[in-house]
């Protein structure tokens, strides 16, 4: 079963008398479960198209259906909705509150819900546990590596959990060692819990721990060796 299909997806941004049109007809089916990396050049795409499937952007037109939801044409509001319950995000720079623990940097997408304390901790810190961190969790931000901080913030991104994971360039800022502890994560995310997964990479290497890469060149995906650019 596809769990996101894209058709015909075009994004426009007016700047002054110019249109931009960062995703130009861009159709995609991501079966359920499945790790998807992008890639691509700077400015071809990616985050947009990202946010798109995230329902954190809403596409210009074409078709967005994730989970048998038909995003396209949803108002904010019900989009806002729909995300809280269906996508975690993780970012490059995990984005975690520096005065806050891990438990309770985790514990924060919970707050959005109607949850008993005693709940919302211990599924707080069984998400701590599926990273490997439970041990660790009354450190803060400040207290833990890189590769440490973005298992916390990939701990938060399921607490509620959501059935897609998005990535922004994840392992970005970590070392190789740390990067593949939490590529390694994602793979067991996708692969023993279902979850799909789409995750924006620069790092061939990366991209390699997914199951499937795609190119995105000028907003339209491409086969490797045919870029225009090439
Ligand atoms: N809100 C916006 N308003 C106007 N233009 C935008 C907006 N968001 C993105 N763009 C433009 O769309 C194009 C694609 O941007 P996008 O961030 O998706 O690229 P990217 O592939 O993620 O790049 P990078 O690898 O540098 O992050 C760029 O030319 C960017 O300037």
């Amino acid at each position: 079963m596809n769990h996101i299909v894209c058709q015909h997806l075009t994004k426009e941004f007016a700047k002054g008398a110019q249109t931009i049109r960062p995703l130009n007809n861009l159709s995609l089916e991501v079966p359920k479960g499945q790790f998807l990396a992008l890639m691509g050049p700077s400015g071809s795409g990616k985050t947009t198209l990202l946010n798109l499937i995230a329902g954190i952007d809403t596409p210009s037109s074409g078709s967005l259906v994730i989970g048998g939801q038909e995003l396209m044409g949803l108002n904010r509001g019900a989009l806002t909705r729909w995300r809280a319950a269906n996508v975690g995000y993780i970012f490059q720079l995990y984005h975690l509150i520096p005065t806050l623990d891990a438990l309770e940097n985790v514990e924060l997408p919970l707050m959005l819900q109607t949850m008993g304390r005693k709940e919302r901790r211990e599924r707080s810190m069984a998400a701590l546990d599926l990273v490997g961190l439970k041990e660790r969790y009354h450190h803060r931000p400040g207290e833990l590596s890189g590769g440490q901080e973005q298992r916390v913030a990939i701990a938060r991104a399921l607490v509620a959990n959501p059935e897609l994971l998005v990535a922004d360039e994840p392992t970005g800022d970590l070392d190789r060692e740390s990067a593949d502890a939490v590529l390694k994560l994602l793979n067991s995310l996708a692969h023993d819990h279902g979850k799909t997964i789409v995750m924006v990479t620069h790092d061939p290497k990366a991209a390699a721990a997914a199951d499937r890469t795609l190119h995105l060149e000028k907003g339209v995906l491409v086969e490797p060796g045919t870029s225009s650019a090439a």
